[in-house]
């Protein structure tokens, strides 16, 4: 690992809380809650971990995130996440996580969203690691759960910065929640979605004009669309690309296949992020590093990623231009220096 990228003060955007759901934690949870799992030892679990595509993952996230019942289950995970994140030198989080496989399988949103913003919460006050968080729809349920899901957020809605989009893609277009959208707007949310990881381009389009997003989750796939992408550079619409995610999910087959260069060339907004860590290989370090590796990336171009992910996180100005001066500084420090 290059100390440049180990060193460098982190920014993630995109991450999915029950996606750190480590194995060992899953055995200790299951434990603490007397479930019996159908794996006979961490080991076996892992290699589990092997996947086709966005599904084939998705049937593992939920079959994995039962173990979590309890608040102290929710603390514990967000826990242990935040303690990785702070060793990768993250300063800033904005976590997804997903209600709707909580509450179906019983959980109260209470024990969801205290659990881990007492987490958050602590990691504040030790580290001044700052974070959002951010409710995700599950696109594959109906619209009618969805706006279900946002009335049961309502007494949380002060630990809520905003709402997403995520789950299985292909058939699930953006337009099935223009109306939830419409309404969590209402509420004073932030919106984001994922789009344009499986899915094709123009889902891309439909989250910015018919669900009004501000910021893209993955979007890979507007390299296809070139009027898009250049609507992307002009209006400085970030994109949170995921590296290990796409190529476990073959989305990919080779991280030299990631766009990165070229987006980075047309003057999109486009940072780095680890979505599911646990499931995918690594953490911010590790996708950094494997982008870096990957695509021949020089320093300048890690430390422009970095940047971009301080342009569009939800801190408030002074705070942004605090941490961007922090980036810029470690830049000085190995003389790599990007014009301002
Ligand atoms: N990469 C991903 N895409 C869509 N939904 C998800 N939920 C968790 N990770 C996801
Ligand atoms: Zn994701």
């Amino acid at each position: 690992m290059s100390n440049f990228i180990s060193d460098l003060p982190k920014v993630e955007l995109h991450l999915h809380i029950e996606g750190t759901l480590e194995p060992e934690l899953v055995f200790a949870l299951a434990k603490r809650n007397g479930i019996t799992l159908n794996y006979l030892d961490e080991s076996a679990l892992q290699a589990a971990y092997q996947f086709d595509d966005l599904q084939s993952f998705l049937n593992v996230y939920y079959s994995g995130m039962q173990v979590l019942l309890t608040e102290q289950d929710f603390f514990d995970l967000t826990w242990a996440y935040l303690v990785r994140s702070h060793a990768d030198k993250v300063r800033h989080v904005e976590i997804f996580f997903d209600p709707q496989a909580h509450l179906e399988r019983g959980v109260p949103m209470a024990a969801v969203v205290e659990g881990i913003v007492r987490a958050l919460e602590q990691a504040r006050q030790q580290w001044g690691l700052t974070s959002r968080l951010i409710m995700s729809f599950l696109r594959h349920l109906s619209e009618d759960s969805a706006f279900e899901t946002l009335g049961l957020a309502e007494p949380f809605r002060h630990h809520l910065s905003g709402v997403g989009l995520d789950s299985a893609e292909k058939g699930n277009p953006p337009t099935k929640f223009a109306r939830v959208y419409a309404a969590a707007l209402e509420q004073g949310y932030r919106l984001v979605a994922h789009a344009g990881e499986e899915g094709p381009a123009s889902y891309i389009r439909d989250a910015l004009d018919i669900l009004g997003v501000e910021r893209i989750d993955h979007g890979v796939a507007a390299i296809t669309d070139p009027p898009l992408m250049a609507r992307l550079a002009q209006e400085r619409i970030p994109l949170t690309v995921c590296p290990l995610s796409n190529l476990k999910l073959k989305v990919i087959n080779h991280m030299s296949e990631l766009p990165i260069p070229q987006f980075l060339a047309a003057g999109v907004c486009v940072t780095i992020n680890s979505d599911d860590p646990a499931y995918f290989g690594g953490y911010m370090n590790a996708n950094y590093q494997a982008l870096q590796e990957g695509l021949n990336l020089s320093d300048e171009n890690i430390l422009e990623l970095a940047l971009n992910s301080v342009e569009a996180c939800w801190l408030s100005p002074e705070e942004k231009a605090h941490l961007a001066a922090d980036i810029r500084d470690h830049g000085h420090a190995y003389g790599v220096v990007l014009p301002s």
